[in-house]
């Protein structure tokens, strides 16, 4: 291939030289960055790697590089990401990707190595927000990236394995193969971390789950019925995690989980962020993070829904009884004869009737009736929500004429007192009750970011719209006289409860009621099996049980009890006795004793000691030159 050697052809003048100069320039610098991607795509480096040449060539051979600020570097050889992506942001504003994110260099490198290129646009409208430190609830559908969404802002908050406290983050799944799912990509984007996550699902080993909790994780990733067993039998306080997320929240919900999910939140201590993904938002889960969430932001991808930009879309507001002859007329009029047009009705009784309509309109249309012409008044431009079934019997001696009146003379229908309630009686009696089914949801217009009042306000409002009603727990239970009654899953029938139940509970710290098969002394054979000392398991095992007052966290006052720690296995919601035995206090004495020893350098005194009394005895000995004294003496050194 022939060398670009300038502008070959042509006169060579001042102006097209310097525009070829620019031009080669800027090759050059193209060239570089993408041999730097290249090389390098697969850990993320490339993109620091073409940021550092950039700059380079902007400032000059001969001026040094500006350094970046140390504090917040993670280590002396990694650059601090943060600052080039701010950087790069500059330049780029509109950048959308990873890198706009301000991500820390070991969770950007995951990010690299597993292969994302550029967010999803969940992930693109959550992280940002969550790294915020903002509460979330997040609609996303399955498949979408959310996983990722999630993880990557714990990753930036935890930022890497801590020795001191417990698990400070909490990721609740519905079901063993979604967590198992979970465990996989936080191995794979946190590669570079080096958090600890231990697994806690149901059907697994108990006691495994007890030596994982032990490693002192900084990640739990468990399914709420073991968490809660395994929380009650170590008496196990959640008052390190700061982060919780519950993914697939509809499901952890609907699969009754609630006792459960009650019991690991009552353990939570207050002012954690709390982050929660959902396909849907059933009403329970809108009044879930209403209580639980701290000015939850809701981000919905579903309302992003982008158009074909062939496509165009026009709403009519019409009246019920008109919906035909609107139909009609864009099908005549609007719809040119060579396309072809599909038109969505609730029911086979809908599609029956709009077919004879449609016959009959167009026999109409060719023999214009004085009605026609009424048509093309304008309507009203807003969106109408149903389409409701056709009056069975239209009553013919109505005129369209008199439809459209009715359209124009709204206003007046309004004026009179009774006119609303007798507009609605009068079209609850029109609907045909029997095949009556709204093709579209009642939450059809918040979903599309239609609707007026679900924008922008509080996140009860942008709820309101989201809402999917499934049948809520409080749904299946029944009053039966004063007797309360419960679905009972294994017997199949509502069964009472007297109060009876209560009997087979135990008393958590919380002070609610859980199942007596949640406690069963198995930590404690656990710990007898591994010779693990109920002080030294107290302070090691399951750290989070200290409370943050003691690490010097925030807390509620309210949770000032329940943070008390307890001797594993004491059954919860007793306290352990003030007094200790003697034994307790002399190993107590002797490890404090041994700490402050320790504390104030009392081991290199000693063996600096030890070696003066070495030099001592090595001078008594032999440099008095007292034959007798040396064999002795050479038997005490
Ligand atoms: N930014 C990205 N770029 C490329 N692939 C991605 C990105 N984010 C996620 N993926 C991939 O998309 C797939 C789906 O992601 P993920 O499992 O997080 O979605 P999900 O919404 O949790 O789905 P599910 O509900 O099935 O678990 C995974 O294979 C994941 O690796």
């Amino acid at each position: 291939m022939a060398a670009d050697k300038g502008p070959a052809a042509g006169p060579r003048s001042r102006a097209a030289m310097a525009q070829w100069r620019k031009k080669k320039g800027l090759r050059k610098r193209r060239g570089a960055a993408s041999q730097a991607r290249g090389s390098d795509s697969e850990d993320g480096e490339f993109e620091i790697q073409a940021e550092d040449d950039a700059r380079a060539r902007k400032l000059g051979p001969g001026r040094p590089l500006p350094t970046f600020p140390t504090s917040e570097c993670t280590s002396d050889v990694e650059p601090d990401t943060r600052e080039m992506v701010r950087a790069q942001n500059k330049k780029k504003k509109k950048s959308g990707g990873f890198q706009s994110m301000g991500l820390s260099y070991p969770v950007f490198k995951g990010i690299m190595k597993k292969g994302y290129k550029v967010p999803t646009p969940i992930q693109r409208k959550t992280i940002p927000v969550i790294l915020d430190g903002k509460d979330v609830v997040a609609m996303a559908r399955t498949g979408s990236g959310k996983t990722a969404c999630f993880l990557l802002p714990m990753f930036e908050r935890l930022k890497t394995h801590s020795a001191q406290t417990g698990a400070r983050a909490l990721i609740l799944s519905p079901t063993r193969e979604l967590a198992l799912q979970t465990l996989k990509f936080t191995k794979e984007l946190g590669k570079f971390t080096g958090l600890k996550t231990a697994l806690i699902l149901g059907g697994d080993r108990m006691e495994d789950q007890f030596a994982a909790l032990h490693e002192n994780p900084d990640i739990i990733i468990a399914t709420p019925g073991r968490l809660v067993h395994v929380a009650v039998e170590m008496s196990l306080k959640l008052q390190s995690v700061e982060y919780v997320v519950f993914d697939e929240a509809d499901r952890l919900f609907e699969m009754g989980f609630a006792e459960q999910l009650q019991e690991i939140i009552a353990r939570l201590p207050g002012g954690h962020q709390t982050v929660l993904f959902s396909a849907t938002l059933p009403k329970l889960l809108v009044e879930f993070a209403r209580a639980g969430l701290t000015e939850p932001v809701l981000i919905r991808l579903d309302v992003d829904t982008k158009l074909n930009e062939q496509l165009k879309t026009s709403f009519f507001l019409v009246r019920e009884d008109t919906k035909a002859a609107v139909l009609l007329h864009l099908l005549h009029n609007v719809v040119r004869p060579q396309d072809q047009t599909v038109v969505f009705v609730a029911t086979k009784h809908h599609a029956e009737y709009l077919t004879e309509a449609v016959w009959l309109g167009l026999a109409e249309v060719a023999q214009p009736t004085p009605w026609w012409p009424l048509m093309k008044s304008p309507t009203c431009w807003i969106c109408t929500c149903s389409w409701a079934a056709p009056s069975p019997s239209p009553d013919p001696s109505r005129s369209p004429q008199d439809i459209f009146s009715e359209v124009v003379g709204r206003k007046r229908q309004r004026s009179g007192p009774n006119r609303g309630a007798k507009r609605r009686r009068e079209e609850a009696r029109q609907r045909d009750q029997e095949f009556y089914i709204p093709y579209r949801p009642k939450d059809f217009d918040s979903e599309r970011g239609l609707s007026i009042s679900g924008e922008g306000g509080a996140f009860e409002q942008q709820a309101a719209g989201a809402v999917l009603d499934l049948m809520g727990d409080e749904a299946q239970n029944l009053t039966r006289g004063r007797q309360q009654l419960k679905w009972d899953r294994k017997k199949k029938r509502f069964v009472g409860q007297s109060g009876q139940e209560d009997k087979k509970k135990i008393k958590t710290e919380s002070g609610r009621y859980i199942s007596s098969s949640y406690k069963r002394d198995l930590y404690q054979k656990w710990k007898q099996k591994q010779k693990i000392d109920d002080r030294d398991s107290d302070e090691e095992g399951a750290s989070d049980r200290r409370g943050p007052e003691r690490r010097g966290g925030k807390r509620d006052r309210g949770q000032a009890g329940a943070s008390r720690p307890h001797a594993p296995g004491t059954p919860a919601g007793r306290v352990r006795p003030e007094l200790k035995t003697k034994q307790q206090i002399l190993k107590q004495r002797r490890r404090a004793q041994k700490l402050h020893f320790l504390q104030r350098g009392g081991l290199k005194q000693l063996s600096a000691r030890n070696r003066r009394r070495v030099q001592e005895l090595q001078q008594g000995a032999f440099g008095r030159g007292a034959r007798s004294k040396k064999g002795k003496m050479r038997k005490r050194m």
